[in-house]
């Protein structure tokens, strides 16, 4: 049986750190790098940063949107880039927060999840904010395919504690720390079979602060990934990630998409750029 996609994930960090580079073609960089707003620029601008970096970082995370916004031309660069990455030897993670009733969310797992599909990643973001079972076609495709899920639980805007703190005060403990809990059952299962990490990993942003602490969050029992977006562009330091994740820092993916893109398009500022971020998570 194929390794898991956590075990997967904890090998390629081990070997080349803890850093995630996005792959996020903003119409504001496609300008900066002199490109135009087409789907040449976009293909143009996903491949050099893949080219870039995908021998010196474990994983890359396209944001799907970015694709999406040129239609069925945007999602052929999307399928072209997953299956170059893939050949590259780089994991990878499809941004798309999908998140929705049981049987439609069956498809946007075989859209992410299936070998079969043109747009399967190794990994994908997911949203339980309609409810954490929900999720449940993903989780299982995920882990029969040795991929994998990240499901949001404290995001990095500034909105997000309107719905996530939520029931703080409660026994059972805030929104947020249930979303953890039921990802940490789902990798107490999966231990029993395959041991190491679960594939059920968490999003947490490096901007929120103490929020794990007022929250009463505990990581220790998750055996799994944290994906963790807000360092670089949006203010989070290497130094607040240690900050806000304690003793789980060593299962902590930071991910950095602009903070990267910006200094393209050549290729050695955008390694010169990934190398530093590299060092200061492993400092
Ligand atoms: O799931 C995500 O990746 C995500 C969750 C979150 O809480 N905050 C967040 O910024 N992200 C994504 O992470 C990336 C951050 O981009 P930069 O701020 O440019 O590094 C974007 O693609 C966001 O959609």
């Amino acid at each position: 049986m194929a390794e898991s996609f956590g075990n997967q994930l904890r090998s390629a960090m081990a070997a080349r750190g803890q850093l995630c580079v996005g792959i996020d073609p903003h119409p504001s960089l496609l300008r900066e790098w002199g490109l135009d707003q087409d789907v040449v620029s976009l293909k143009r601008f996903s491949f050099t940063l893949l080219e870039a970096v995908a021998d010196l970082v474990p994983a890359i995370k396209p944001q799907v949107a970015l694709f999406e916004r040129f239609g069925s031309a945007g999602f052929a660069v999307l399928e072209e880039l997953l299956a170059t990455a893939r050949e590259a030897g780089v994991l990878t993670i499809a941004d798309a927060k999908r998140g929705d009733i049981g049987s439609t969310m069956t498809a946007y797992a075989q859209a992410w999840l299936d070998e079969a599909s043109p747009l399967a990643a190794d990994a994908v973001t997911l949203s339980p904010y309609l409810g954490f079972e929900s999720l449940r076609p993903a989780l299982d495709l995920a882990s029969e395919q040795g991929r994998g899920v990240f499901v949001l639980a404290l995001t990095s805007n500034p909105e997000g504690p309107s719905v996530q703190h939520v029931g703080a005060a409660d026994p059972e403990g805030s929104v947020a720390a249930r979303i953890v809990r039921s990802a940490a059952e789902e990798n107490t299962r999966a231990a029993k079979t395959g041991g190491g990490w679960g594939s059920t990993g968490l999003v947490i942003g490096a901007t929120v602060g103490e929020a794990l602490r007022s929250l009463q969050i505990d990581l220790g029992s998750l055996q799994g990934p944290i994906l963790a977006p807000g360092f670089g562009a949006q203010g989070a330091t290497a130094a607040d990630l240690r900050a806000v994740f304690g003793a789980a820092y060593s299962q902590v993916l930071a991910t950095s998409s602009r903070g990267i893109a910006v200094v393209g398009p050549e290729s050695v500022a955008l390694r010169a750029a990934t190398q530093q971020a590299l060092a200061e998570l492993a400092a």
